[in-house]
């Protein structure tokens, strides 16, 4: 029998709070996985994305994964949240199934354009679609097998950025097609680079925007919230 090929894992961290969307609050444990599909103009994670950063994602069976979740968790249960990077070009139902065994909650944080089995496993799943704004464009019957695939997981919500007037008339466009997923709307950071400083007034100001462009056109579907880490941690990383 041959060895299932490792995980390339980019950072472990945590335990800290989920800083985004539904589950944002949370005491969680970040997986974040090395490689993506897409290259958005404005990711903040280009670090997990790059390839010019390969050198530094750590091949990991699922057992070293695993061990390092319960080394920074101290072995009690909470949130596992895997990110990326686009984790879903790996495999990673070895990892859930040891989590899940032992009383840990699992969310997944993709853009929709590859479907998981191990979707089902999921406590929450959340597809983000990318907007106008990233310069990606959208598979969306990629993104329907998705949502097809997360079926037996607790809930599946959708997570979209924004940026401007576009991404929003998007965003709409976008729940039209899945009405179905509750709907989370979070304004986009525009300086990503970690050697610099987040603009907070900056940030409100984006917030603001939102909040008056989403309920002064009477769209009361989203919820709207900010990204929380930057908001205490600014760009740093491993939080
Ligand atoms: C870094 S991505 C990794 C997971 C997956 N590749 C995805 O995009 O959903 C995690 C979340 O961060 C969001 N994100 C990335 N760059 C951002 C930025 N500059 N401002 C706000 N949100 C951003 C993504 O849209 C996604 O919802
Ligand atoms: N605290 C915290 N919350 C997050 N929510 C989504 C994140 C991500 O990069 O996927 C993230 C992250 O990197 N840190
Ligand atoms: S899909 Fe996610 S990780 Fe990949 S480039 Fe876009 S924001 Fe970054
Ligand atoms: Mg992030």
């Amino acid at each position: 029998m041959t060895a299932p090929r490792p995980l390339r894992i980019a950072e472990i961290f945590g335990p800290t709070i989920q800083g985004e969307g539904a589950l944002i609050g949370e005491a969680t444990v970040f997986i974040r996985a090395g490689g993506c599909d897409y290259r958005c103009v404005w990711c903040d994670s280009l670090h997990a994305v790059d390839s010019a950063w390969r050198e530094t994602w750590a091949p990991m069976t699922p057992k070293a994964v695993w061990d390092e979740v319960l080394r920074l968790s101290g072995g009690r249960p909470l949130t596992v949240s895997i990110s990326g990077g686009n984790p879903a070009i790996q495999d990673f139902a070895p990892v859930i199934a040891r989590g899940k065994a032992e009383g840990y909650r699992f969310a997944c944080e993709t853009q929709g354009s590859v479907a998981r089995p191990w979707f089902g496993d999921l406590d929450t799943l959340v597809l983000s679609p990318k907007p106008p704004s990233s310069k990606e464009t959208v598979d969306w019957k990629a993104f329907a097998d998705c949502v097809a695939a997360g079926a037996g997981a607790g809930r599946t919500v959708m997570k979209i950025v924004i940026f401007d007037a576009a991404d929003l008339a998007w965003a709409r466009a976008a729940h039209a097609r899945h009405p179905e997923l509750p709907l989370y709307l979070q304004p986009g950071n525009p300086e990503v680079d970690p050697e610099r400083s987040v603009d907070p007034q900056a940030l409100a100001d984006r917030m603001l925007w939102l909040v008056e462009q989403t309920t002064g056109a009477g769209w009361f579907v989203p919820r709207i919230l900010p990204q929380l880490h930057v908001l205490i941690w600014g760009n740093r990383r491993g939080v």
